[in-house]
């Protein structure tokens, strides 16, 4: 039997919890069973109760005490630990039918989505290539005010495509606190980087270069490696040609619907929930009889 899956992820305070109990919301009220795993060890207010909490298993607080550790240091741990005892996932997720969305709300660590190898080891667990066979789709959220210019929103992108080159599974990107943005100015930079077009970042250099005065263009000169590099990051951008990002306002339902049916189409959730049509009429006898 498939599950169905979405791993919330992304950095400190980008609004996973927040999006995960909107999530929750829409689904209740349209009538979609959903399953709420809290995997961050140090969280602590919960608008809605998990159905299942890492907390129950190991807390950060407990980890840094007993050993001694930090609060980077100490999640790591937690989520070796987590590893180590995988059968708490497995007795609470295996009951679960194809109807359920399992809602998993990860820490905001930035360690964990780029150089150490833990969450790969999970999603492979948790995902089709693992016991629990669940089509597994990571929903990656970015702070959209944090993304208003180039630099940040390149810095922003290089950390989703890494989290998606290192997990395998498809990604859904999403600029959250999209209310937060108000002024016309600041929407419609944004909307330009929601739909990534890297030659237009691109010839952005080259204007602000060939418009420069001379003493701008010895600016401009010295600072050349970082145009460089700038260019070099948004090639990359476009030879991945998947970084896309959708526009999340959690005070506004048909915005949360949108992103949900993204995260759907991803893994592919309402293709099995349509019922079988009979191959041919001997199937149909045989069913029958
Ligand atoms: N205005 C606005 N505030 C938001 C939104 N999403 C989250 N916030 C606020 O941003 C802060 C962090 O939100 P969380 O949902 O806890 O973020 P998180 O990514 O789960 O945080 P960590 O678990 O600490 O990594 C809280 O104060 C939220 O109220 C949003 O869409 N709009």
């Amino acid at each position: 039997m498939s599950k169905f899956g979405v791993l919330v992820m992304g950095p400190a305070g980008a609004g996973k919890t927040t999006f995960s109990n909107s999530l929750i919301q829409h689904l209740q009220s349209t009538r979609r069973s959903c399953f709420y795993v809290n995997l961050d060890p140090a969280a602590e207010n919960f608008t809605y109760q998990p159905d299942l909490d890492i907390r129950e298993l190991i807390t950060l607080e407990d980890v840094m005490e007993e050993l001694g550790l930090g609060p980077n240091g100490g999640l790591i741990y937690c989520f070796e630990f987590l590893l180590q005892n995988l059968e708490f996932l497995t007795e609470a997720l295996d009951p679960l039918s194809e109807e359920y969305l399992i809602i998993f709300d990860m820490p905001g660590q930035i360690e964990l989505y780029t150089h150490i190898p833990l969450l790969p080891s999970l999603t492979q667990f948790l995902s089709r290539q693992g016991p629990l066979n669940i089509n597994l789709c990571a929903a990656y959220l970015l702070e959209s005010t944090f993304v208003v210019d180039k630099a940040k929103f390149f810095a922003g992108t290089l950390s989703a495509m890494s989290a998606m080159l290192m997990l395998e599974i498809p990604h859904v990107n999403i600029l959250s606190k999209m209310d937060q943005v108000n002024d016309m100015v600041s929407r419609r930079e944004l909307r330009r980087f929601a739909n990534v077009d890297v030659q237009l970042l691109q010839k952005d250099e080259e204007d602000v270069a060939a418009s420069a005065n001379p003493m701008e263009k010895e600016a401009l000169m010295s600072g050349g490696s970082f145009n460089q590099l700038n260019r070099a990051v948004a090639q990359l951008i476009d030879d991945f040609s998947m970084v896309s990002f959708l526009q999340l306002d959690v005070s506004d339902e048909d915005s949360v619907a949108g992103v949900l049916s993204h995260i759907d189409d991803a893994i592919q959730y309402h293709e099995a929930q349509e019922p079988r049509e009979p191959k041919d009429e001997h199937e149909v006898n045989y069913e029958e009889s």
